[in-house]
């Protein structure tokens, strides 16, 4: 047999930050989950117990905490580049570095319409995501994501005209429910350095707030013919709007909300333009995916 691939590190580092403004008091926090993973010349210490290649995954711990004092964390997507750079430059045998950095959302509690200086709350379970590639030879390959951002529309979503056999039993439908829980990911144009990210800087946040207002605009707005053809129009639009962008990419769970049909109660009426009380299903659900790339 022989080692196919291999890479190791630290999973689950949670860091928090704080950025204390001295001449207004305003706190920014930000709380982030990371994943340090790298690949290079360590076979041996798979196949040959030589433990003279690892760096151990505590000093990779340690390391994302001195990165984390050192360097600014956001974007995420600098963050993530810098530490996975750190890697590449400090161990000569160690030849990519996979980074994952998922943060979490503290939002500013705005009380009697002042944003307060220093509390925040959990909007959601929504993050934002970033996976960072660093590479000695490829350079850094960045994917940013919207991840957990759930989403309903009571109204405004159609499915009809689909392939019906002999094991179709779903009726067609020009009025229903759709909810989803968006996973939306966009791909950057490879970075031939550390320097090129940074340059790049200003672009991360502007990308995400893009991604983020398309996808829920075209949910509310489209009268959408299926998943399909929706997050199709999302990723068009997301390529256009950033165009250092490669690729886009969707992942919808079409998490389904089942008509009750109540007649046999005194004839109650609860289905089709009368129907108000759904079932919320927990599972099975659709599963759409896509992605779009520029050429
Ligand atoms: O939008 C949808 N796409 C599908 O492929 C599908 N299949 N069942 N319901 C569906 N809804």
């Amino acid at each position: 047999p022989r080692l196919a691939s291999a890479r190791y590190g630290k999973d689950n580092v949670r860091v928090y930050k704080v950025h204390r403004d001295q001449r207004t008091g305003i706190q920014t926090v930000t709380e982030m989950t990371v994943t340090c993973l790298l690949e290079g010349e360590i076979e041996t210490s798979y196949t040959q117990a030589d433990n003279s290649v690892v760096v151990a995954t505590d000093s990779m711990k340690n390391t994302i905490y001195i990165k984390a004092k050192e360097h600014p964390v956001n974007p995420p997507e600098l963050f993530a580049s810098i530490l996975g750079q750190h890697f590449i430059d400090t161990y000569a045998h160690i030849n990519t570095a996979h980074i994952k950095i998922v943060v979490h959302r503290w939002t500013r509690m705005v009380l009697d319409g002042q944003p307060h200086p220093h509390s925040f709350f959990r909007d959601g379970q929504e993050t934002r995501n970033v996976e960072a590639v660093v590479d000695r030879k490829a350079g850094i390959t960045v994917k940013s994501a919207i991840v957990g951002l759930t989403v309903l529309k009571s109204t405004g979503s159609a499915f009809h005209s689909f392939v019906r056999d002999e094991y179709t039993t779903l009726g067609e439908t020009w009025d229903r429910i759709l909810s989803t829980d968006v996973d939306c990911a966009w791909t950057w144009e490879t970075f031939g350095s550390l320097k090129a990210v940074e340059q790049a800087t200003p672009k991360f946040d502007a990308a995400w707030g893009k991604a983020r207002a398309i996808t829920m605009k075209t949910f509310a707005e489209e009268e959408s013919p299926s998943v399909q053809n929706t997050m199709y129009k999302m990723c068009e639009q997301i390529l256009d709007v950033v165009p250092e962008t490669a690729l886009v990419s969707y992942s919808l769970p079409n998490k389904h909300y089942f008509e009750i049909d109540l007649s046999w109660h005194k004839g109650l009426k609860n289905t089709g333009k009368d129907a108000e009380v759904y079932a919320p299903q927990s599972g099975p659900n659709g599963l759409i995916k896509c992605e779009v790339a520029r050429t």
